[in-house]
């Protein structure tokens, strides 16, 4: 089994609008609520790709039922911690040109307790895992230590895929694999990362913390992956991108399948770019259906980027 933290989990809006212009009223084409949060993202990957997955995080009574129907049928199984606040909205607004804007909300403030359950869940299915994932912004009131503390105390090997603080202390705990963006590959090296070679240079010092694999995604330019002083670039062409919000996710939880099938390492970065890039093609919010990254999968282009710093 494959245990995945998604713990602030949250309702995701995509608002359709002809074009978004600051300060001015805004009719919507469309509205699509989904399920959603970075964890919930990499379980239902998971799910899709046949691998036995839990997904522990938050969740409220109004949605509760809506979680764990949307999650059942996807092959998740949810272990959702109530709380008596609602859980987040993140909103992304699409406009006709295919641009992209995410508002996101903090979520909740939770007491002692329910951190204690949330952890306990946590724990409790991953030590019995093979691989463990932990993924997106921590819910408020709960330490930017948790998931060092986490990769620390468990036994199974870590995927951490966060930002901030939380990125920088998990680092520096030496979990398996850490996935950051470009944006979040930045703040931790305080540097701008404007072009591969940075990306590389940035993978590689995260590496030298002592991170078996490090991967940075990098949107229309694809990944790179770092690997024992092996470096990867991966990409693949789309006809369409319909909604990319959420192919970071995706691609996390092709990597995690990879790795829990014990893949070889190109094979496991060719698995991850083939899902992130699949999820563009859906409108749906971080979903891809299989049959597109089995056509995806043998299209990815890995090569060896030629680096050394
Ligand atoms: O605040 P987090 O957890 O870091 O990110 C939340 C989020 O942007 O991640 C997903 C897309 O990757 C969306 O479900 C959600 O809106």
């Amino acid at each position: 089994m494959i245990t995945v933290g998604g713990f602030n989990t949250s309702m995701d809006e995509l608002i359709q609008l002809e074009e978004l212009s600051l300060g001015k009223v805004h009719r919507t084409t469309g509205v699509q609520a989904y399920p959603g949060g970075k964890g919930l993202h990499v379980a239902t990957g998971i799910a899709a790709l046949g691998e036995p997955v839990a997904l522990v995080g938050l969740i409220d009574r109004g949605y509760r039922t809506t979680f764990e129907d949307w999650l059942g049928a996807r092959g998740v199984a949810f272990h959702g911690i109530e709380i008596e606040q609602p859980i987040r909205t993140c909103f992304a607004i699409r406009e006709q040109s295919g641009r992209i804007t995410e508002i996101l909300e903090a979520g909740p403030e939770i007491d002692s307790r329910i951190e204690g359950e949330l952890l306990a869940t946590f724990r409790k299915l991953a030590d019995a895992s093979r691989v463990a994932v932990l993924s997106g912004s921590l819910p408020r009131g709960i330490s930017e230590q948790t998931y060092a503390k986490l990769v620390e105390s468990l036994g199974t090997r870590c995927i951490v895929d966060a930002s901030g603080d939380p990125l920088r202390h998990a680092i520096a705990a030496g979990p398996f694999m850490v996935k950051p963006n470009r944006d979040e590959a930045e703040r931790w090296l305080s540097m701008p990362i404007d072009g591969l070679e940075a990306a590389a240079a940035a993978a590689q010092r995260m590496a030298y913390e002592g991170i078996a694999l490090v991967v940075v995604s990098l949107g229309d330019q694809g990944a790179l992956a770092f690997s024992h002083g092996v470096c990867l670039h991966a990409s693949v062409e789309i006809d369409a991108c319909i909604n990319p919000v959420g192919s970071g996710d995706a691609l996390v939880g092709g990597m995690t399948v990879g790795l829990a099938r014990d893949w070889s390492f190109e094979a496991t970065f060719r698995l991850g770019v083939a899902c992130g890039a699949a999820n563009a093609l859906t409108g749906e919010t971080g979903f891809f259906r299989r049959e597109d990254v089995e056509k995806l999968f043998p299209l990815v282009k890995v090569r060896t980027f030629p680096f050394s710093r």
